[in-house]
């Protein structure tokens, strides 16, 4: 009997074996090596694993995905293949492959990974919609970021910066040295809070105001940083039950605040701040008489749908805006030349422009030129995907549906063949003269194609206000406390700096 049961157990886990092993010559098999080790059931997610020290530094994924990323490119090449469990998964390092999965073939390569969330706010995020779902939201979406829209936000932007400048100095007692993290961190959610919540707030000096004690949970959850997060990557068995326990309570907060602020301005007719709630319900309006005039047509514009961007523009937009801020000024911090002509073209066209508003931000070319090369540098987000949703052929190499491919952006934006001395900080590489010389796709800070980052334009707008306005009356310098290399916390997929200080004092 036990042998028989033995016998049993080895046909079942030889069958498991061959099942999670089949696919392993995928890549191979097109002349892509794959990255070792490959073990059955787990692919190359063993070496992310493997990395993880559970009892401390539990999560070194930005060593694993960033800087791995760049020492795989100089071992197997611009394209690596990986499986995570048994899904095939290419790593593309490759421009012209990389220009034709985002915007030649697009069609076949529309979706991120399949969301992983089953909360019925989260669900509905643009970010993870998928398919004929996703075009039709995206199209709706799209007209809250032109910029007439972006410009009537950016009254709301100002007056979030002059918050910043007047925390800033009062920070400044303590020997001018300041943490930029923390300051830009409640700028970008005061901002966030004003244009997509209505709702004004101060969030560094009020620290204990409800919607910052449930942002601050919910959208810097320590639960969504755990080793946990990688069982997500190899299936859906374990996704339902996992997303359930690593998306916070919280969440529902905001979920309740922005359906009670809808609801009151729909009874009071109010729509005049402009924010993206009124813009929401604005589209909202148009969709219902459109609905009316085709009773075919079903709404996309529902309840759930509308709390659930207003969440995706908080957990899209907030950090990632408050890293780039914090890059920028660190970066000028260290760089006093590049930081003194900044500041005299911010002079110069405020004095032409009469102050600092929509149109001076917009023609500070060398102010972009700075901004380009510290999301070159630090990009936030370090790597996108897309999923194939239909079988194609890409320059010899095959996808069929269900195949992911990896953009390694902080790798692409940090290899010495793209970027000569990559390392350094020199904002002249993005002058017009130079950045017609390079390939388009070896740029990617807000990814490319039609499945872009939406909020790019909300978010250049934003970190450029808060900049003229801090620059022009804040010098930022180095101080014995500013650490150099700038030091990251652990997350997954995002670049995290943290304890970034500084000394700042008053200019003339
Ligand atoms: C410096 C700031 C930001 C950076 C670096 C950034 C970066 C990115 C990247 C790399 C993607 C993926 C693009 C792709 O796969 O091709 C993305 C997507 C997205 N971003 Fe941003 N983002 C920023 C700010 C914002 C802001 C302020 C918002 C909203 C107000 C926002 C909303 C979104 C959304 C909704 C998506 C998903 C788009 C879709 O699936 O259609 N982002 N972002």
């Amino acid at each position: 009997m036990l042998s028989l049961l033995i016998l049993i157990g080895a046909l079942i886990l030889g069958y498991l074996y061959i099942r999670s092993t089949q696919k392993f010559d995928y890549w191979e098999k097109q002349g892509i090596k794959t990255r070792s080790p490959c073990y059955p059931f787990v692919g190359t997610l063993w070496k992310v694993w493997k990395r993880l020290n559970f009892a401390s530094e539990w999560l070194l994924i930005f060593q694993v995905m960033v800087v791995d990323d760049l020492k795989d490119i100089k071992t197997y090449g611009k394209l690596i293949g990986l499986f995570e469990g048994t899904r095939p998964y290419l790593f593309c390092a490759d421009p012209d492959i990389i220009r034709d999965v985002f915007i030649k073939n697009f069609d076949h390569f529309v979706n991120r990974r399949e969301a992983m969330f089953t909360d019925e706010y989260m669900k509905k995020m643009l970010s993870a919609l998928q398919g004929d779902e996703w075009k039709e939201a995206r199209k709706r979406l799209s007209p809250m970021f032109s910029s007439g829209k972006i410009k009537n936000m950016s009254i709301l932007m100002s007056e979030c910066a002059e918050t910043l400048v007047s925390n800033f100095k009062k920070s400044m007692n303590n020997e001018g040295i300041v943490d930029l993290k923390e300051h830009f961190g409640a700028f970008t959610m005061d901002v966030i809070a004003t244009c997509a919540f209505g709702t004004k707030i101060d969030s560094l000096g009020s620290p204990h105001d409800p919607f910052v004690e449930n942002a601050k949970k919910a959208f810097l959850n320590p639960r969504i940083r755990t080793p946990l997060v990688l069982l997500l990557l190899i299936g859906n068995i374990f996704s339902k039950r996992l997303s359930k326990m690593l998306i916070s309570n919280e969440v529902l907060f905001f979920a309740r605040v922005s359906k009670s602020i809808a609801d009151q301005r729909r009874k009071e007719k109010l729509r005049e701040r402009g924010d993206m709630i009124d813009l929401l319900l604005e589209l909202q309006e148009e969709e219902q008489k459109e609905c009316e005039a085709d009773p075919t047509k079903t709404p996309v514009i529902t309840e759930e749908f509308m709390v659930a961007q207003m969440m995706i523009f908080f957990l899209a937009g907030f950090d990632t805006s408050a890293t780039t801020l914090t890059m920028v000024m660190y970066s000028l911090a260290l760089n006093p030349d590049v930081q003194d002509k900044v500041v005299d073209e911010i002079k110069e066209r405020v004095v032409q422009y009469g102050g600092i508003n929509h149109e001076m931000v917009n023609d500070c070319p060398y102010l972009d030129q700075v901004i380009q090369e510290t999301l070159r540098l630090y990009p936030p987000a370090f790597r996108t995907e897309r999923t194939c949703n239909k079988p194609c052929e890409i320059r010899g190499v095959k996808f069929e549906k269900g195949v992911r491919i990896a953009f390694p952006i902080y790798a692409i934006h940090h290899n010495p063949e793209f970027y000569e001395d990559p390392e350094e900080f020199r904002p002249d590489r993005f002058a017009q003269s130079e950045k017609v010389l390079r390939h388009p796709m070896i740029y990617l800070p807000f990814g490319h194609g039609p499945r872009n980052c939406i909020g790019m334009r909300f978010a250049l707008t934003e970190i450029k206000l808060a900049l003229c306005h801090v620059l022009s009356q804040l010098k930022a310098s180095r101080s014995p406390q500013t650490q150099v290399p700038v030091e990251t916390a652990p997350s997954l997929g995002f670049f995290l700096p943290v304890n970034v200080k500084v000394k700042l004092e008053a200019r003339e």
